[in-house]
């Protein structure tokens, strides 16, 4: 089987993404906390591509991007299936996490958005969500994935979990506005649902993460080149 390991952060989105994967499958693990201002030796050995986390550790082998890892995750692990079984539902499920991972670049503008450049990218986010709650969540069930949480609420789980922080941190109404009754209906679930629910960093921590990480990003963005 081989030992598991998780090089991640615990504010990071896509490293709770595989945490929540692997603590679906109950999969014993070990959390390598990195410090991403000091990447460690062995993150850089095993992500020498992207440096970045997650890196998940199989047996000593290192398997990177956190949608990688969660195919990985539902191939070796296959008894809590992550993806229908049926191919065109599959493809459906491919589809939306296709579809927020091309949207993340667009998603991100807003943390460092100022001026009329921040209502711009408040904006494009909100198209983004838009496209999701009319198009994406129609399925009638709790989840992407029907009554169970699958890939794409583990893809998505950001959205339940972090726009909340960002609502707090940029002082904008995100997924909270009146437009929104599905995703927040689903965010809900989501955050509540077992397993999960013990494993979202501290919303207040992670409040006061965000706040300094925009600064840092902030005063880089306004120093002279
Ligand atoms: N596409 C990657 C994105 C991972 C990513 O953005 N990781 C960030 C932390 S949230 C990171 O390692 N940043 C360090 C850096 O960019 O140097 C994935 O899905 O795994």
């Amino acid at each position: 089987m081989g030992e598991v390991k998780l090089h991640g952060s615990w504010a990071s989105p896509f490293s709770n993404r595989v945490v929540w994967a692997l603590e679906l499958n109950g999969i014993p693990y070990e959390f390598v906390q990195e410090d991403l201002t000091k990447k460690s030796p062995l993150l850089l050995h095993y992500n020498p591509v992207y440096k970045m986390i997650p890196v998940l550790v199989h047996g000593g082998k290192a398997i990177c991007e956190s949608s990688i890892i969660l195919e990985y995750i539902d191939e070796i692990w296959p008894q809590k299936p992550l993806l229908p079984i049926d191919p065109l539902d599959r493809a459906a499920a491919r589809f939306w996490i296709k579809f927020i991972e091309d949207k993340e670049a667009t998603m991100r503008r807003i943390f460092v958005a100022r001026g009329e450049d921040k209502e711009e990218a408040r904006r494009a986010s909100l198209e983004v969500l838009r496209t999701v709650e009319e198009r994406g969540l129609g399925g009638g069930g709790k989840f992407f994935g029907g009554d169970a949480i699958n890939m794409v609420d583990l893809t998505y789980g950001w959205i339940a979990v972090w726009m909340k922080v960002l609502e707090e941190v940029l002082d904008m109404k995100l997924i909270e506005g009146p437009e929104f009754p599905r995703l927040q209906a689903w965010a809900e679930s989501f955050r509540t649902a077992a397993v999960i629910r013990d494993h979202i960093p501290d919303h207040q921590k992670m409040v006061i993460h965000l706040r300094r990480r925009r600064e840092e990003l902030l005063l880089l963005q306004s120093a002279p080149s």
